[in-house]
């Protein structure tokens, strides 16, 4: 059988065949409707605090590039906002567009971004990332829209080192980068309780959207867009549309954190 992807033979229309959960009742991304959502003042502000000597390399996974951090200490943590307990940073990858009309999972009204971040933390009261990806309190996603405007600094960093990821599997030492730099200067969010937006797509997220994006050029856009699907010697494929559409909210609350 071929592996998921985001072609129209092995795209999101086709992963319940393989992952029926594609069905189930806390599916993400979702449209966020900020009319809908209930400001919750018990909600703390969130605590991230990043060591950038975690770290560790970027690779090219075939279905977006990721940055993967050394999770063997409460180095590089979320703590507060709609979390209880410490979670720690594992990786963060992003999700864009064909062009800058699309490309974000979550979207704000219809309205869809030209890129999104996710920083994907693990609940360290289970033993691993692994076993935490399995529980429904598991996983922390904090999520970051990418908006067309000024050339971004601190996104320049990780296009600097795409000539050594262009194919599916290849990966490149990547150290000292700071994923705070990243995030956008308000952390007013949005959160609600869904899944990974990938295949095994496992209901463990608890979802934190930031409301104010980051800015990205449209010729760093153009850059993402560089990257292939495909391994050295096959047919070269684009990294494109590597984003699924909005679910069913099926009656989950979405909280702000912000009136
Ligand atoms: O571990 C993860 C993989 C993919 C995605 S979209 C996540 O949000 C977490
Ligand atoms: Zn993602």
């Amino acid at each position: 059988s071929h592996a998921w992807g985001y072609a129209a033979d092995n795209g999101p229309e086709k992963w319940c065949d393989n992952f029926p959960i594609a069905n189930g009742p806390r599916q993400s991304p979702i449209d966020i409707l900020p009319g809908d959502a209930s400001f919750d003042g018990g909600l703390k502000p969130l605590s991230l605090k990043y060591d950038p000597s975690t770290c560790l390399d970027i690779l090219n996974n075939g279905h977006s590039f990721q940055v993967t951090f050394v999770d063997d200490a409460d180095s590089s943590t979320l703590t507060n906002g709609p979390i209880t307990g410490t979670y720690r940073l594992k990786q963060f990858h992003f999700h864009w567009g064909a062009s800058d009309d699309k490309g974000s999972e979550h979207t704000v009204s219809g309205t869809k971004y030209p890129a999104e971040l996710h920083l994907v933390h693990w609940n360290t009261k289970y033993p691993s990332f692994g076993d935490a990806a399995s529980k429904p309190d598991g996983l922390a996603v904090v999520g970051v829209f990418l908006k067309i405007g000024d050339k971004n600094d601190s996104l320049q960093k990780l296009l600097d080192a795409f000539s050594g990821i262009k194919t599916k599997g290849k990966q490149t030492t990547f150290s000292g980068f700071d994923p705070a730099t990243l995030l956008p200067g308000c952390l007013d969010y949005w959160t609600y309780d869904g899944s990974l937006t990938t295949p095994p797509l496992l209901e463990s997220v608890t979802w934190i959207v930031c409301k104010e994006p980051i800015s990205v050029s449209s010729d760093q856009m153009a850059k993402f867009r560089s990257l292939l699907f495909s391994a050295e010697g096959e047919a070269e494929c684009c990294m494109v549309d590597n984003y699924r559409p909005p679910q069913p909210l099926k009656g989950r609350p979405v909280r702000s954190s912000f009136k």
